[in-house]
């Protein structure tokens, strides 16, 4: 395993709120990463530390071992920006010819293929496309950017479902022959779940979780039952949320089930559901204080 990216302790505030407190994250050679969090829970932040825009009030971001300096952004890096800075005034395909001479291993046959099926036109000027389409010319940019760290802020802000979907078929069909290291941050986890391996959790600036997305299925659930079979059979597993059901109650947790536990839910007529990954994230900020 060789670690692309790590991040230590990296602590912000804005006047007197944090954004970010004391985070840890490390992101391994090719490994496509979700970063997850609500609104203003430091995602963005945490992203303009990384690429230099930001210097953290404390903590320190190192590239493959090396700390990065002040201001200072990864080598073969790509940055994603949920609001983009592009050149009003400028054409999509100067904005992608500009992009390119950042990029050493920018590919143009990629990026002409990535405009037809993202239907933009190469000669529209940037300052005429909707919220979606602008989004869209960024994704464009961090594709066939295939830079070794590719950092995507928000990427399908805007999109039709459609588009969104061709965005991550189109990524993982590039990864397949280009593998890389990625981070996409969303609030989103049901959508990025089919393309990440693993999931950073944020919320309020602290790290609340850091997991593989498969191994989460496995241990998310829901508990029905009444309230005693519920208590006795979620002792000592870790519980997100407990709420009243009809006459009982029902516990989402966070644990691996044994035969035992499946023995028992029998006995007892507790009943045992899978919770889908966005129940799961909203449990877990919920209960994460
Ligand atoms: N320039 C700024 N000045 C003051 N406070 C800021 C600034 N930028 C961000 N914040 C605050 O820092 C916190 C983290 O914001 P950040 O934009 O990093 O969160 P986020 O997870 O990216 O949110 P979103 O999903 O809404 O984009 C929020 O409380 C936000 O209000």
């Amino acid at each position: 395993m060789s670690i692309a990216l790590t991040c230590s302790n990296l602590t912000n505030k804005y006047g007197r709120n944090y954004a970010l407190r004391d985070l840890d994250l490390q992101l391994e050679e090719n490994v496509i990463y979700g970063l997850l969090g609500q609104n203003g829970a430091g995602k963005t932040t945490l992203l303009n530390i990384i690429a230099g825009g930001i210097c953290a009030n404390y903590g320190t971001v190192k590239v493959r071992g090396t700390k990065l300096g002040r201001g200072e952004s990864p080598v073969d890096f790509c940055f994603v920006r949920e609001k983009h800075k592009l050149f009003g005034g400028a054409r999509v395909i100067e904005v992608l010819q500009l992009a390119a001479n950042f990029h050493p291993k920018w590919d143009w046959v990629l990026a002409h293929k990535l405009l037809e099926t993202f239907r933009l036109d190469p000669n529209q000027k940037v300052k005429q496309l909707s919220r979606g389409a602008e989004s869209l010319v960024g994704n464009i940019i961090g594709l066939s950017s295939r830079a070794a760290i590719t950092l995507f802020d928000e990427p399908v802000l805007g999109l039709d479902v459609l588009m969104r979907e061709r965005f991550y078929k189109e990524l993982l069909m590039d990864y397949a022959n280009h593998p890389r290291t990625i981070l996409l941050s969303t609030h989103l986890i049901d959508e990025i779940a089919p393309v990440a391996e693993r999931v950073y959790i944020i919320d309020e600036g602290s790290l609340l979780l850091h997991d593989e997305i498969h191994r989460i299925r496995m241990s998310a659930y829901l508990i029905r039952g009444n309230s005693i079979a519920v208590g006795s059979f979620t002792e000592g597993k870790r519980v997100l949320h407990t709420e009243s059901y009809g006459h009982g109650i029902q516990a989402a947790i966070f644990d691996r089930l044994n035969d035992g536990d499946m023995r028992m839910a029998r006995q007892q007529d507790i009943t045992i559901e899978s919770l889908t990954l966005q129940r799961f994230f909203s449990y877990l900020i919920e209960g994460g204080h």
